[in-house]
C-alpha cells in the first residue's frame, strides 16, 4: 500500500496584509517550497495524489464553537480594516479574505487523509496545508491558526471510523496548545508534544505548557509535554524522548491511528525554534512511530520558516513514509543536560501513569516555580529589524545524503547453486574472500570442515553478505543448522572484515554466544530468559527477562528503553539479527523488533534462524520488506522484577552509553 499526498496550491493564496512583525514569517512560499522539493526528488511522483477538499461546518464544529466559526465566516466580506480589528481579538495570527477558505481546505486535506487511510487506499499520507491548526483553540484563532486541523480529524476518526485510540505526536516547536485543551479529560486521545519553553519565557508563555500538565480526570496521563529550556537541542536530545518518554507510552497506549502535527521548526536553521537536530532526524521520527497502529500514520504540516530547511525535511519524511531505507545518523553526541533534565521531569510526572515508568528511577524534581514570570520589556521576543536579521549568523548544515531506493528482492534466502562444499573455494578463488579469512573460517570450523554443510552456510552468508554491502539487496534472511554458531562466525569473521560496526542482536537462549570484542568491531545485545554470561565488555550486555522472551511488555521495554538508545550511539554498518531456536518471542514483537532494527544501516539487516523455522520465515519476510509490524495486542505491565532489572541495568550501562541516560543533576 502506499503514501498519500494532499496538496492544493488554493492553499498559497492568502497572506499577511500588513505589517506585523509577529506574523511576516508565515508565508505562501511555506508551501510552494516544500511541494517544488518533493516534485524535483521525484517523490510526489511515487505518493498516491489525493485531493484537498473543503471541511463541512459539522466537521469543523467537532472542535469549534458554532459562534468562532460564524464569525471566521464572515471574513471573506471584510474591508482591509475590518479584518485587522477582527484580528485584534486573536494572537500573532491573521485574517485575510481568502483565509477561511484556505483553512476549510488544510482541515479537510487532512480528513482526507485520514478517510484514505482508514478505507485502506493507503497505508500512511501527509497534507502539506496552511494555515497550520495547532494551537487554535474552540473559539479562537491563535499562532497563524485558524481551524485545529489535527484536533478535527481526531475527533473525525474517531466518530466515522469508530477508531477507539488516537496518538497525536506533536514534533513542531511550539506548544499545541489547542490540541492540549481539546483533549486534556480525553483517555482516548494521548497528546504528546515537545515545545520550546525556557522556563516560560518564550511564546506561547503559559504555565500549562509545562512536564506538570499530564492532563486532567479520566485524562489524566494522556498529556505528555517535554518542554526544551534551552535552545540548541540536537538530534541524540530528540531520539531520547523518543526512546525513554514518548515511544514507550505510545506502545502501552496501543493506538489505532497516529496522528502527525508534524511542524518542522524544531529543525536546524528555523529563526522560531533555534534548535540545531537536523532535516534526516525527521527519517527517524517518522519511521519510529510507523510500527504503531499497524502502520496507519497520518501527518499534516504545521510549523516550519527557513525555506531550506523546511523542505529537507519534507522530503526525509515523506521518503519514510515511501519506505525507503533511512539515512545513518553520523555522530550523535550526549543529550545534553537540559534536555536529561526535561526527560526526568517528564518521566517522573507521567511515573504514576504508565507501567514502563513504574520502576523508573525517581530522584526530587526542581521546584516548579509558580509564580507568574515576569517578561520584562526587552525580553520579550525583539522584533527582528532588517539589519539584526542580516547578521545573525545563518546557520549551516550539511545537505541531508542520498537515500537509495530499497531493491526489489530485499529478503533473499539464497539458492542452493551458491552452497556447496566448495562454496568457500570458490569464493576464495574468487577473491570474494581474502584467503586468510578461508583459513580463519576453516580454523573456526576445524570441527565441522569436513562438515560441508557448515561451509555452505558461511559461504552463502558470506554472499547475502556482500550483496547488502554494494546495496544489490537491501536486506537478508538466512536458514542456517547451527543459530548461535552461524551467528558468531557472521560477526567474527564475516562482518567484522567487510563493516566497521556489527550490531548484533540474539533472541532466546543460547550458548557459545562468547563473541565479546574490546575493540567495538561488534556489540552483541543478547536479550534472553536466563543469565548470559557476565559482562565482560561495553560491548557485550546480556539483558535477561525473567519471564524469557515471550513476555512481550518486558521485552518491548528492553527494546525501546535499551537496544533502540544503544544502536542509534553505535551506529553499526550491518544488524545482524539471530533468532535462537524455541526462543519463544511472539511473532508480533518478533516484526516489531525487526521494522525498528532497519531504522538502522541504512535497513542492511540481516536475520538468521534455525532452519526448522520455516513458520517464522513469513512474518519474518514481511517485516523484512518493510511492512508494518502486527500491532502488538494490549500489553501488560512487565513483571516487576524484569522491570526494575531493565531499569537498574540501564543506569549502569549509562556511563559507558550516554543514550541510555535519562537524568540530568537536578541542581536547579
Ligand atoms: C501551528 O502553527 C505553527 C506554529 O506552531 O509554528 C505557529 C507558531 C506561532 C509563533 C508566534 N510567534 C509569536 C511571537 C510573539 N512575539
Ligand atoms: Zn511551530
Amino acid at each position: 500500500m502506499g503514501t498519500a499526498l494532499v496538496y492544493d496550491e488554493e492553499m498559497t493564496k492568502y497572506k499577511l496584509l500588513w505589517v506585523d512583525p509577529a506574523c511576516k514569517i508565515e508565508v505562501p512560499e511555506r508551501l510552494t517550497a516544500s511541494y517544488e522539493a518533493l516534485v524535483r526528488s521525484g517523490l510526489s511522483g511515487r505518493c498516491v495524489s489525493v485531493p484537498a477538499r473543503q471541511a463541512s461546518d459539522a466537521e469543523i464544529l467537532l472542535v469549534h464553537s458554532e459562534e468562532y466559526l460564524e464569525a471566521v465566516k464572515k471574513t471573506p466580506y471584510m474591508t482591509l480594516e475590518d479584518l485587522k480589528e477582527f484580528t485584534l481579538q486573536y494572537g500573532d495570527v491573521y485574517f485575510h479574505p481568502n483565509i477561511y477558505h484556505c483553512a476549510k481546505l488544510a482541515a479537510g486535506s487532512v480528513l482526507q487523509l485520514v478517510d484514505s487511510i482508514m478505507t485502506g487506499k493507503v497505508r500512511n499520507g501527509i497534507a502539506l496545508v496552511r494555515p497550520p491548526g495547532h494551537h487554535s483553540m474552540r473559539g479562537a484563532a491563535n499562532g497563524f491558526c485558524v481551524f485545529n486541523n489535527v484536533a478535527i480529524a481526531a475527533r473525525y476518526a474517531k466518530q466515522k471510523y469508530g477508531v477507539k485510540r488516537v496518538l497525536i505526536v506533536d514534533w513542531d516547536i511550539h506548544h499545541g496548545q489547542g490540541v492540549q485543551y481539546c483533549f486534556e479529560d480525553d483517555p482516548s486521545v494521548l497528546y504528546f508534544s515537545w515545545h520550546r519553553y525556557e522556563h516560560q519565557k518564550f511564546w506561547p508563555h503559559l504555565r500549562e505548557s509545562d512536564y506538570d500538565s499530564v492532563g486532567k480526570g479520566s485524562g489524566a496521563g494522556f498529556n505528555i509535554n517535554v518542554p526544551w529550556n534551552k535552545v540548541g537541542m540536537e538530534n541524540s536530545d530528540y531520539l531520547s524522548v523518543f526512546c525513554h518518554v514518548l515511544l514507550p507510552a505510545a506502545y502501552e497506549f496501543c493506538p489505532d491511528l497516529v496522528l502527525v502535527c508534524a511542524g518542522f521548526d524544531s529543525a536546524i536553521g528555523d529563526p522560531e525554534g533555534e534548535m540545531c537536530a537536523t532535516p534526516d532526524i525527521f527519517a527517524h521520527l517518522t519511521h519510529l512511530l510507523m510500527n504503531l497502529a499497524g502502520g496507519k500514520l497520518c501527518a499534516a504540516l504545521e510549523g516550519g520558516y527557513n525555506l531550506t530547511s523546511l523542505a529537507q525535511s519534507v522530503c526525509q519524511t515523506v521518503q519514510t513514509l515511501l519506505g525507503d531505507p533511512l539515512p545513518r545518523l553520523a555522530n550523535l553526541r550526549s543529550p545534553c543536560i537540559s534536555a536529561l533534565e526535561s526527560l526526568q521531569c517528564a518521566r517522573s510526572a507521567h511515573r504514576q501513569y504508565w507501567s514502563f515508568l513504574k520502576h523508573a528511577a525517581n530522584p526530587p524534581l526542581p521546584e516548579i516555580s509558580t509564580k507568574p514570570i515576569k517578561l520584562a520589556k526587552e525580553e520579550e521576543e525583539p522584533a527582528e529589524t532588517a539589519e539584526e536579521e542580516s547578521s545573525g549568523e545563518a546557520k549551516v548544515w550539511p545537505e541531508p545524503p542520498q537515500r537509495s531506493c530499497p531493491p526489489v528482492c530485499s529478503a533473499s534466502v539464497l539458492p542452493d547453486d551458491v552452497a556447496g562444499a566448495d562454496g568457500l573455494k570458490r569464493l576464495s578463488t574468487s577473491g570474494a574472500l581474502q584467503p586468510r579469512l578461508v583459513n580463519k573460517l576453516k580454523n573456526h570450523f576445524t570441527k565441522a570442515a569436513d562438515d560441508g554443510d557448515a561451509v555452505a552456510t558461511i559461504s552463502r552468508l558470506h554472499t547475502l553478505m556482500e550483496k547488502m554491502l554494494t546495496n544489490e539487496i537491501g536486506n537478508g534472511l538466512a536458514l542456517v543448522p547451527d543459530v548461535a554458531a552461524a551467528t558468531m562466525c557472521f560477526a567474527q569473521d564475516l562482518a567484522s572484515d567487510l563493516v566497521d560496526r556489527v550490531l548484533v542482536v540474539c533472541v532466546g537462549n543460547a550458548t557459545g554466544l562468547n563473541y565479546v570484542t574490546t575493540d567495538g568491531r561488534a556489540l552483541v545485545v543478547h536479550i534472553s530468559g536466563e543469565d548470559g554470561e557476565e559482562r565482560k565488555s561495553k560491548y557485550y550486555i546480556p539483558v535477561r527477562l525473567k519471564q524469557g522472551c515471550g513476555d512481550t511488555s518486558g521485552f518491548l521495554q528492553a527494546v525501546l528503553g535499551l537496544l533502540l538508545p544503544l544502536g542509534y550511539e553505535y551506529d553499526p554498518g550491518l544488524v545482524l539479527l539471530g533468532r535462537m531456536p524455541e526462543s519463544g518471542v511472539g511473532d508480533g514483537m518478533w516484526q516489531q523488533l525487526i521494522g525498528l532494527l532497519r531504522g538502522f544501516a541504512k535497513g542492511h539487516t540481516l536475520v538468521l534462524m534455525q532452519a526448522n523455522e520455516e513458520a517464522c520465515m513469513g512474518p519474518t519476510a514481511s517485516a523484512l520488506l518493510g511492512h508494518p509490524a502486527a500491532p502488538l495486542q494490549e500489553l501488560g505491565a512487565p513483571f516487576p522484577q524484569d522491570g526494575d532489572a531493565l531499569e537498574r541495568l540501564r543506569e549502569r550501562l549509562q556511563a559507558d552509553w550516554k543514550m541510555l541516560q535519562t537524568t540530568g543533576r537536578m541542581d536547579c
